[in-house]
Order: C-alpha cells, then sequence, then structure tokens
C-alpha cells in the first residue's frame, strides 16, 4: 500500500457551558463509547483522533476538552493559543446553554484568530438531541439565521449517547480547517502555526508550548 503523501496535524477546541456533553462527544468520536456518569473535567484534558482523510492524506486531530467552569476563569486565553478550529457546544434540553453559546464565540474570537488575523472556524453542535429531538426540529431555520450572525461554519444536532453526527461535524470541520490552511500557506510558513506533540507513557496527548506566557 502506498504511504499517504501529506499529514495535517491540527489542534481542536471544544468548549461550551458545565455538563454539555463535550467530554461525551470526544470519548464517542475517539473511543466509540458513552458513559452516563457525570464527572466535571477539571482544566483541561486531550485526546488524539486520526482520521485517513484520503487516499493521500492523513489528518491529526488534538482535541482540547476544556472544562465548561473554564468560562469564568482566566485560564482560556492560554488553552485557546495556536488553535485551527472549534466546536462549540449546548445541551439542547437546557435554553441557558444556547444562550452561553454567543459568549463562548465571543471569548474565542476576542482572544484567538488565525495568523493572518481571519477567525478560527467553528462548528455549533445540539448536543443531546436523543432526549429532545423536537426541540430544534422546527428551528432549523432560526439556527442557520444564528450561525451566520456569529460566524459559526454551520451547526449540528448531536448525540453523543447514540453517535447522533458527530464524525459529519468533524468532516465540516476539517474541511473548512484544510480550505483556511490554504489561504494561510500563501502568507506563513507552516512551522508558525504547527504546536509541538510528544506522547506520555499513558498514551494520552502532551502538548509543550515554548511560549505559554
Ligand atoms: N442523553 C444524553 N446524555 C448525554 C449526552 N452527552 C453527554 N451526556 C451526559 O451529560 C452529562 C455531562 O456530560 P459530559 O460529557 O461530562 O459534559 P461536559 O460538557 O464535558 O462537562 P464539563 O466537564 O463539566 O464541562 C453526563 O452525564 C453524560 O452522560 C448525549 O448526547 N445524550
Amino acid at each position: 500500500m502506498q504511504a499517504p503523501h501529506k499529514e495535517h496535524l491540527y489542534k481542536l477546541l471544544v468548549i461550551g457551558d458545565l455538563g454539555v456533553g463535550k467530554t461525551s462527544i470526544i470519548k464517542r468520536y475517539v473511543h466509540q463509547n458513552f458513559s452516563s456518569h457525570y464527572r466535571a473535567t477539571i482544566g483541561v484534558d486531550f485526546a488524539l483522533k486520526v482520521l485517513h482523510w484520503d487516499p493521500e492524506t492523513v489528518v491529526r486531530l488534538q482535541l482540547w476538552d476544556i472544562a465548561g467552569q473554564e468560562r469564568f476563569g482566566n485560564m482560556t486565553r492560554v488553552y485557546y493559543r495556536e488553535a485551527m478550529g472549534a466546536f462549540i457546544v449546548f445541551d439542547v434540553t437546557r435554553p441557558a446553554t444556547f444562550e452561553a453559546v454567543a459568549k463562548w464565540k465571543n471569548d474565542l474570537d476576542s482572544k484567538l484568530t488565525l495568523p493572518n488575523g481571519k477567525p478560527v472556524s467553528v462548528v455549533l453542535l445540539a448536543n443531546k438531541c436523543d432526549q429532545g429531538k423536537d426541540v430544534l426540529m422546527n428551528n432549523g431555520l432560526k439556527m442557520d439565521q444564528f450561525c451566520k450572525e456569529h460566524g459559526f461554519v454551520g451547526w449540528f444536532e448531536t448525540s453523543a449517547k447514540e453517535n447522533i453526527n458527530i464524525d459529519e461535524a468533524s468532516r465540516c470541520l476539517v474541511k473548512h480547517i484544510l480550505a483556511n490552511e490554504c489561504d494561510l500557506m500563501e502568507s506563513i510558513e507552516p512551522d508558525v502555526v504547527k504546536p509541538h506533540l510528544t506522547s506520555t507513557k499513558s498514551g494520552k496527548v502532551l502538548l509543550i508550548y515554548l511560549q505559554v506566557f
């Protein structure tokens, strides 16, 4: 079999209010499992997903699972550094978590831009759709409008529990990032946007930034 020609490494953020399902979405996406047991993330956690994008291209995604409580802290600026894209997640059964979406998006846009000054690609995830299938059914147009107004590249109803639309949402985000990278390559040296990656004993990904502060 011929080796892939192109390798991409992207840091992706997964943000949104407490308990909306960020960890569960990542677990489903990376480990193909789900637990109904809730344990709040403290700070940030990491996972790595390898996508065979096409016969010639491998895409590695470093998923940064950022605790919901971090919206009220000062660490998001550090966590956001050098990300190429993000998922913002809300829980369809809790309207307050949707109201927080714009705050998360503003926080992100105020602290992170691509090296060419443009905003990073962000996909909105309406999670736990297995619990409230009707909540968004009649609001599709409103959601399209909301995404346009707030600069999301797309939105998906997802369920980590039933494995609905998570792969699709990721493909949408990666597609936009690949397109953005073509623009970036024209003006920026590739090494400038690549973080340093090593593996730890536990198999988790440890990201070492030389200039965190
Ligand atoms: N029914 C249903 N429950 C879900 C789904 N996704 C997550 N949950 C449940 O929601 C609770 C919170 O999920 P987490 O993945 O821990 O949420 P989180 O956003 O990572 O939370 P923080 O770490 O506090 O920010 C857990 O009890 C999950 O089992 C889903 O798609 N459907």
